[in-house]
């Protein structure tokens, strides 16, 4: 089965464009998604981060999102801590998932897909890109959104032209319309290569 990469910077549209591949029949794995709930599922998991970041990893049993942002996008040592101990969970998880898939080639969609080196488990990589001021205007209109933390995780992803040069495909998120274009694109040429 080839694993297709899907990243790219926050609030580029990578969610927005694995929909589109899943519309095509593809199954698609999101990552971020799949480690919040193990975060809340896990008792090893929860155990660990209290070590961590102390009592208030979680409140009433459920994550202190809040409070992990604004500790971890501040201090990269806790953050490359905290994705130590959810990263190879989160791998293993996806192996697991791997194996129930049937479609031609599927889709893993993750924020950090070069920065925790997840992309060398890829066949294939296409990166999603938008311009800056275009995806800060995106994330502002979600509710829990402020410049200084698009900034702050910004800071702790990868620029573009770094990620693009380690890319197969590269897919500019502006107009939903084009971009529908160039994944319809981007399909055909993966399955016509399988
Ligand atoms: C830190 C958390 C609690 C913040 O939650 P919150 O709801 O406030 O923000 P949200 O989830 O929308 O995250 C905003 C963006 O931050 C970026 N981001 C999230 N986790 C990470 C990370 N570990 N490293 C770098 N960037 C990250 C992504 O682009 C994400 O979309 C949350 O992102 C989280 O639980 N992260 C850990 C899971 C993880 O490592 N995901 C990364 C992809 S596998
Ligand atoms: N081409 C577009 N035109 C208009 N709005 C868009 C477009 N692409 C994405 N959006 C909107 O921008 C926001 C961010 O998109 P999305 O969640 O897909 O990005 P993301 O890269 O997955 O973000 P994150 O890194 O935070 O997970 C969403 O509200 C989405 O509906």
């Amino acid at each position: 089965m080839k694993i297709v990469g899907l990243t790219g910077g926050i609030g580029s549209g990578k969610t927005t464009v694995a929909n589109m591949f899943r519309a095509l029949g593809i199954s698609i794995y999101i990552a971020d998604e799949e480690a919040k709930k193990l975060m809340a599922s896990s008792k090893i998991i929860k155990r660990k981060l209290i070590v961590l970041f102390g009592e208030e990893a979680y409140v009433n049993d459920a994550l202190n999102k809040p409070y992990i942002a604004n500790t971890i996008f501040k201090n990269r040592v806790l953050l490359e801590k905290m994705n130590a101990i959810i990263h190879p969970r989160v791998a293993s998880h996806f192996k697991k998932w791997l194996l129930k898939q049937k479609s031609p080639y599927v889709i893993k969609e993750a924020a950090i897909l070069f920065e925790n080196e997840g992309y060398k488990q890829c066949d294939i990589i296409i990166t999603v890109t938008a311009p800056k001021e275009l995806k800060i205007k995106r994330l502002l209109s979600r509710d829990n959104m402020t410049l200084e933390k698009i900034e702050a995780i910004m800071n702790n992803q990868w620029n573009d032209e770094k990620k693009i040069k380690l890319s197969d495909y590269v897919i500019v998120n502006t107009k939903l319309e084009n971009t529908r274009k160039q994944v319809i694109k981007i399909h055909e040429e993966i399955i016509d290569k399988l």
